[in-house]
């Protein structure tokens, strides 16, 4: 594998689901409010190096993924009757829209996938056609005879098999290609080792259980709903106070003799929130996402910076619980503003208005802002975010 491989992913999600009961096949269910396929989807998109998605779905069933993927971005491909068959229509189709280099086969059914399991499969490539994610057995195992117990089975050596396998792509599609179509085979690894090529073993995660039981979704339910963290950012801002301008603070125009002078309409305040939630969630700041010297930020409205931070939370399945915000200036007075800058920035954050505090403090007429050459603001931001990964 080179840093110029094109890695596309194939999720199968083309099964009935029937050991999993329910109303809707087991892909399309929610855990943590969130679709099954849609978690695959957002695991493999996390690992920066997927530049595809493509998605084997039953007959019709386009509208039904679309409509639990939102706006995510995915080829879909019709399926088969069997897994085997399915993957090898995605394969097939990739082929058909123009290779690749490595392709990840993964069950949808399979939603928590952490990234370091595919950066291990991805380095295994450098010495195999295929790797795979296993786990070694840990407990007795028994044949069955009826309901009696039968003979014990030496667990030396035995694995169980995960998903995503990892595949360099033109061996997978031969090896899919030539496979006895008579023959069935529960994945892709067998289907590449009986073409003559080694799979390499790699260590899977626990976390990659595959829901196949009812019971499984309780198990993923608590898993998900129970694994968040609280996340806290800070932010700080300072822009200059210039005549000829607009004030525009917390996202409300304040009438006032000069304004605050900037790249965009300098509204000091949703900066600092910006840069609050960023810092929670660890993405760098405002200006790494919206930089200065691009002329399309040129007098914007911080409205669209806001929303951007909230979407990046949003994205990463978390929630703002709560943002404190000080604006630091001599004048004009923020109290009679307090209000309608908390309500604007709620809306914007879509939380309710009062996970939202906005206070204000004077520098008792020290410093720049007490001289009345600036306004400052800073602030904190608490969000909730899953701790899965
Ligand atoms: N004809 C099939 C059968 C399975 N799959 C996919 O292969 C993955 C693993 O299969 P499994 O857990 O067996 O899913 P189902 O076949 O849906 O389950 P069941 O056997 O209980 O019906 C699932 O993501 C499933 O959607 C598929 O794409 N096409
Ligand atoms: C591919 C697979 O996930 C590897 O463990 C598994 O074999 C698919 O499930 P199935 O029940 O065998 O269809």
């Amino acid at each position: 594998m080179t840093s110029n491989s094109r890695i596309v992913a194939l999720i199968v999600a083309a099964g009935q689901g029937s050991r999993a009961g329910g109303d809707i096949p087991k892909q399309y269910r929610r855990i943590g409010g969130k679709a099954v396929l849609a978690h695959a989807h957002d695991a493999l998109t996390a690992h920066g190096g997927v530049s595809a998605i493509h998605i084997v779905l039953g007959e019709g069933e386009e509208e039904r993924a679309q409509a639990v993927l939102g706006d995510r971005v995915a080829h879909f491909v019709t399926g088969a009757d069997s897994r085997r068959g399915s993957v090898r229509a995605g394969l097939t189709a990739i082929a058909a829209s123009g290779g690749a280099d490595i392709v990840l086969i993964h069950d949808a059914a399979r939603p928590f996938l952490p990234p370091s399991v595919i950066d291990r499969l991805l380095a295994a490539l450098a010495d195999a056609e295929g790797a795979i994610p296993a786990l070694p057995v840990a407990d007795t195992l028994v044949r069955s005879d009826g309901a009696l117990m039968g003979d014990g089975v030496d667990r030396t050596d035995l694995h169980r098999v995960q998903t995503p396998q990892a595949f360099r792509f033109q061996a997978i599609l031969s090896a899919h290609d030539d496979w006895d179509e008579a023959r069935e085979a529960t994945d892709d690894a067998q289907i590449l080792r009986a073409w003559g090529h080694d799979v390499i073993l790699v260590q899977g995660d626990e976390r990659l259980e595959k829901l196949t039981y009812p019971e499984d979704f309780a198990r993923a339910e608590a898993r998900i709903v129970g694994a968040r963290t609280t996340r806290v950012g800070m932010g700080y801002d300072v822009h200059r106070l210039a005549p000829n301008e607009e004030l525009w603070l917390g996202g409300v125009l304040v009438p006032h003799d000069r304004g605050l002078a900037g790249h965009s309409d300098a509204d000091v305040a949703l900066h600092a929130i910006v840069d609050a939630i960023l810092g929670a969630l660890a993405d760098g700041d405002i200006g790494s996402h919206f930089p200065p010297s691009d002329p399309q930020w040129r007098g914007a409205s911080s409205d669209r910076f806001l929303a951007h931070a909230r979407d990046l939370v949003l994205k990463r399945d978390g929630r703002i619980d709560h943002v404190d915000l000080t604006i630091i200036c001599e004048a004009p007075k923020i109290g009679p503003h307090r209000d309608a800058m908390r309500a604007k920035i709620a809306e914007i954050l879509d939380v309710p208005v009062d996970r939202v505090s906005v206070k204000a403090t004077t520098t008792e007429r020290l410093g720049f802002a007490g001289r009345g050459e600036g306004i400052a603001a800073q602030a904190v931001a608490t969000l909730s975010l899953p701790t899965l990964f």
